[in-house]
């Protein structure tokens, strides 16, 4: 906690999904503690400012979440709440990813205000998303899709659907019903059709190494079951070196004390696509996605995921 004040300060990216995930947050807080007087630290990220260039180009890792980790370094705040899909697979000496929370759907949502589904889509329909890993995933199973950028916050998306440039945009549902905007869901797109992203749909909560009051705070936030699946996720990706702009998919699932992890790289354009599975005890959930990301680096990953560097 910052020394001067009792005040547990969360830094936040300004969109209406990170704001609804840092409040989700500090209700939970104050719900476990009452009395305790949590705020809000809302600031711009990198991710946020460079609007107009695909995310795949800017690259770099951790576009949204550097200025966080600046602040809570510096002690002008004692959290950081991030979606765990945007998060880099490591992260900064001094700081740790204390908490993650219960798992909103992590299925990607097909939003339309013309066609209930992807089948539905005529011949040569336009496609909004700006993800990689939607992108070959979508061109895989309809081709004659054309694929446009989409970038912005959720709001800024919806408009530009709604303003008429796309037939269809890709979302991921947990964004949607957060924001109250289910109804915008025309079709959940089933992991089969699209492997979401590692981490997606689950929140994370960053916080100092050091700071034992915060994390003593934090600890009844924490998710088991979620930190299971997102540790065999984020293994995988780690192993593959891919950060949060890389058409891969990790998905895991969690039943009694046996995880299930299904992984996916593809290529841009769909032309290829590995996936593989593995099955173990809950307790070498990272293990289970070192081995997954060897077993599609054995089937040509490298290959696929050095083409996707050298064209981005
Ligand atoms: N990359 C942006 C981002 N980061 C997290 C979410 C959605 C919510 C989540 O995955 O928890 C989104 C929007 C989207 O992919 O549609």
């Amino acid at each position: 906690m910052t020394q001067t004040t009792n005040i547990v300060r969360i830094a936040t990216r300004k969109s209406a999904l990170a704001l609804w995930q840092a409040e989700f947050v500090k209700a939970q807080l104050e719900h476990y503690h009452p009395g305790i007087l949590v705020e809000l630290v809302p600031m711009s990220t990198q991710g946020d400012i460079i609007l107009d260039t695909p995310l795949a180009k800017i690259g770099g890792k951790g576009l949204f979440v550097k200025e966080l980790e600046q602040a809570m370094l510096e002690g002008l705040a004692d959290m950081a709440v991030h979606s765990m899909k945007d998060m880099p697979v490591e992260f900064p000496e001094g700081l740790t990813l204390h908490t993650i929370c219960e798992r909103e759907d992590p299925r990607d949502a097909f939003v339309s205000n013309n066609f209930a589904n992807i089948d539905e889509l005529p011949q040569g329909a336009i496609v909004g998303t700006s993800s990689l890993r939607r992108q070959c995933q979508i061109r895989a199973s309809r081709p004659d899709l054309k694929i446009h950028d989409l970038r912005g916050n959720v709001n800024t998306r919806l408009a530009k659907l709604d303003s008429g440039q796309y037939d269809a945009i890709i979302l991921a549902a947990a964004g949607l019903i957060r924001l109250e905007m289910k109804d915008r869901i025309r079709a959940y797109i089933e992991p089969e059709v699209s492997l979401p992203a590692n981490g997606q749909g689950a929140v994370g909560i960053e916080c100092r190494t050091d700071d034992e009051a915060i994390k003593a705070l934090l600890a009844p936030l924490e998710h088991s079951e979620t930190r299971i699946r997102v540790n065999a996720e984020r293994a995988m990706n780690r192993h593959l070196e891919g950060g949060c702009q890389v058409p891969i998919g990790a998905y895991a699932l969690v039943n009694g004390d046996q995880v299930h992890l299904r992984g996916l790289v593809g290529a841009i354009d769909g032309s290829e696509i590995l996936r593989d599975e593995v099955s173990g005890h809950v307790n070498d959930a990272e293990k289970l996605g070192v081995e997954l990301a060897k077993m599609l680096l054995a089937q040509g990953a490298d290959r696929i995921l050095a083409e996707v560097y050298r064209d981005a």
